[in-house]
């Protein structure tokens, strides 16, 4: 087969393929470039810039950590990259309007490597989706107790490591049953969407809010003392005892009890800062409900 042949072969397999590919040095130069059904990037602007000139720092480093390794083992090499249209600047007007993820491919072609991009954002997406859907409780949209786990582990080891100061609250609604049956369950569904909806709008954005169980929820708030946390405990209490949540036989009003607990010394854990708020929980139910308690 002549030259001629072989490099038309060679640009009919780029032109025919779906995925973008390049042709490298292993320095980052771009030699060559199909786009392929892309949409993101202009292969004629591309060819002869260097890698470090479309793609922030840390990607072409990593692009061209991928390639060098592909060029000494002399075999294939994975890598995943994730665009974001704010972060690539030249990418964005080239057409990059969302949030992708490429798996790369680098295979080596003598001193030059080849680098095929797969858009796998479609899937990427619906991993997220579902891992997000598995980890939150459907009628409120907060975090399911599956998901409060690990965050507490991890959020108290941290809390350890750092300022030992953290605090969470279990929150209950007081007589919700009786909320049921005097309404509708329905009713009922409608004020743990409110409360939620609620505690969403005066929680900071780094607390925590899950669904634990029937009509109870776990606020976990990082860098907050013990008085911090039941100034807060007191701000929930407060905001659904005003709460009134129209209703077709009559505005509905309900309360909350609130147990809070907060990390006290190095031998705490989540576990236990769990049992102390549900204790303190108690006593908020014991004493005649619509309190806050807490230890210390
Ligand atoms: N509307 C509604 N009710 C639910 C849901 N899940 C559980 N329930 C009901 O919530 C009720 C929880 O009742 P309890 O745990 O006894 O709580 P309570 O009546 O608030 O009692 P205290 O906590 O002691 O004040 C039960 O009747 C459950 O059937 C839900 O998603 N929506």
């Amino acid at each position: 087969m002549s030259d001629k042949q072989v490099q038309a072969r060679y640009e009919a397999l780029l032109k025919a393929t779906a995925d973008t590919v390049m042709v490298i040095e292993p320095s980052g130069l771009i030699l060559a470039c199909s786009e392929g059904d892309a949409g993101w990037l202009n292969s004629e602007a591309v060819m002869g810039r260097k890698l470090e000139d479309i793609f922030p720092a840390d990607i072409s480093g990593d692009i061209v950590a991928a390639a060098v390794k592909a060029s000494e083992k002399q075999k294939l090499v994975k890598t995943d990259i994730q665009l974001r249209p704010e972060h690539v600047p030249v990418l964005r007007e080239q057409g990059l309007t969302e949030t992708k993820w490429f798996e790369l491919r680098c295979q080596t072609a003598g001193s030059e490597v080849v680098v095929v991009y797969q858009d796998i954002s479609a899937k990427r997406r619906l991993e997220r989706q579902v891992t997000s859907q598995a980890q939150r409780d459907p009628l409120t949209g907060a975090y399911n107790r599956r998901a409060l786990r690990p965050v507490l582990e991890q959020a108290v080891a941290q809390a350890q490591r750092y300022d030992w100061v953290c605090s969470l609250m279990v929150i209950d609604v007081d007589s919700f049953s009786d909320l049921n049956d005097n309404y509708s369950w329905d009713c009922g569904d409608q004020v743990l969407q409110q409360l939620v909806t609620s505690i969403h709008g005066m929680k900071r954005t780094s607390d925590f809010l899950a669904r634990y169980g029937d009509d109870q929820f776990v606020m976990f708030m990082p860098e907050t003392n013990h008085e911090q946390g039941m100034a807060a405990g007191n701000r929930v209490r407060k905001i659904m005892e005003e709460m009134e949540i129209p209703y077709a036989a009559g505005d509905v009003r309900f309360t909350v009890s609130v147990g809070v607990a907060s990390l006290n010394g190095p031998e705490d854990d989540s576990d236990q800062m769990l049992r102390r708020a549900n204790e303190n929980l108690f006593i908020a139910k014991q004493s005649g409900a619509n309190r806050v308690e807490g230890e210390g």
